[in-house]
C-alpha cells in the first residue's frame, strides 16, 4: 500500500515507443490511469505553473498563440544534460504534486500511473508496485516513425537519454515483453493483474 494513501499505486514504464499507452488503453477500461506525459502537457500550455517558469528564465519559444513550441523546449532539453536538468528540476515537482493530488481524489483501491521516467528520475518510492514495459530497440524506433510522425533521429536523441531497458527490468516487479501482437500483449497484461490481487493490499 502506498505511503500515501490505502490505494495500491502502480507505476507503467519503459522506453519511448516500447507500448505503455497501449497497455494504459487496456487497463482505463476497468481502472483509472494517469498519464504523466499528459500531466507535463497541462502544465505548459498557456498560463499555468510550467509555463510561467519556463517562460520566466526566457528559454522556450512560443508560438504566435503565446503557446510553447514543443519541437524547440525538446531540442533544448536533449541537447545538453545540464539543459535537460534545469528543465526537469521546474517540471518534475509540478508534476509529482499533480500526481499526488489525482491519487489522493480516486475512488478505486487500485490505479495506475504511467510514468515513462520513472526509473530515471528514482521515483520508484511513489509506487507499491512497478510494471515495465519492453520492446527491442528496431521495434520501437519503427513504431515511433509509423505511427508517431518521429524521424530516426529524433527518436534516437530521446531514447538514449533514457536508461537502457535490462536495467529498468531489472528494477521491475513485472515486465511485460512487447515485440509480438497487440493482443500478446493484452494476455500478458491479464496475467499481471492476477498476480498483483494474489500479492494484495
Ligand atoms: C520534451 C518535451 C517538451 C516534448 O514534448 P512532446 O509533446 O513532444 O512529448 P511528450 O511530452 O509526450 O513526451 C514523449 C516522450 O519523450 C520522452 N521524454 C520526455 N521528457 C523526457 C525527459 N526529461 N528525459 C528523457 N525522455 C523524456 C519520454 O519517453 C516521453 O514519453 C516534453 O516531454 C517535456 O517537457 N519534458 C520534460 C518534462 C518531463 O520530464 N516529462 C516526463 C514526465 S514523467
Ligand atoms: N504490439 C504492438 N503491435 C503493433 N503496434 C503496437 C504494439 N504496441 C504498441 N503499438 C503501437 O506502437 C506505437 C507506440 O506504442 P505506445 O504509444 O503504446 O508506446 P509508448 O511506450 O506509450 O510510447 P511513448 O513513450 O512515445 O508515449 C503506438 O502507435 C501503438 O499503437
Amino acid at each position: 500500500m502506498s505511503k500515501l494513501s490505502k490505494k495500491k499505486v502502480i507505476g507503467i514504464t519503459g522506453s519511448m515507443g516500447s507500448g505503455k499507452s497501449e497497455i494504459s488503453r487496456y487497463l482505463r477500461k476497468k481502472y483509472p490511469v494517469l498519464d504523466c506525459d499528459q500531466v507535463n502537457a497541462d502544465l505548459l500550455k498557456k498560463g499555468n505553473l510550467g509555463y510561467q517558469k519556463l517562460n520566466d528564465l526566457r528559454i522556450v519559444e512560443l508560438d504566435s498563440n503565446g503557446q510553447i513550441i514543443k519541437e524547440s523546449l525538446a531540442s533544448y532539453m536533449f541537447s545538453k544534460a545540464e539543459h535537460r536538468k534545469q528543465v526537469e528540476a521546474i517540471l518534475h515537482p509540478l508534476i509529482f504534486e499533480q500526481m499526488h493530488k489525482w491519487i489522493y481524489e480516486q475512488e478505486s483501491s487500485i490505479v495506475f500511473v504511467e510514468m515513462p521516467i520513472l526509473f530515471e528520475i528514482s521515483a520508484q518510492d511513489h509506487f507499491d508496485s512497478i510494471w515495465c514495459v519492453v520492446a527491442d530497440l528496431d521495434v520501437a524506433l519503427s513504431r515511433l516513425q509509423t505511427y508517431r510522425n518521429f524521424t530516426r533521429e529524433q527518436a534516437l536523441a530521446r531514447l538514449v537519454s533514457q536508461m537502457n531497458p535490462e536495467e529498468k527490468m531489472a528494477k521491475s516487479d513485472i515486465v511485460l515483453q512487447n515485440n509480438g501482437t497487440v493482443e500478446q500483449l493484452h494476455k500478458q497484461i491479464e496475467e499481471a493483474l492476477k498476480e498483483e490481487k494474489v500479492h494484495g493490499d
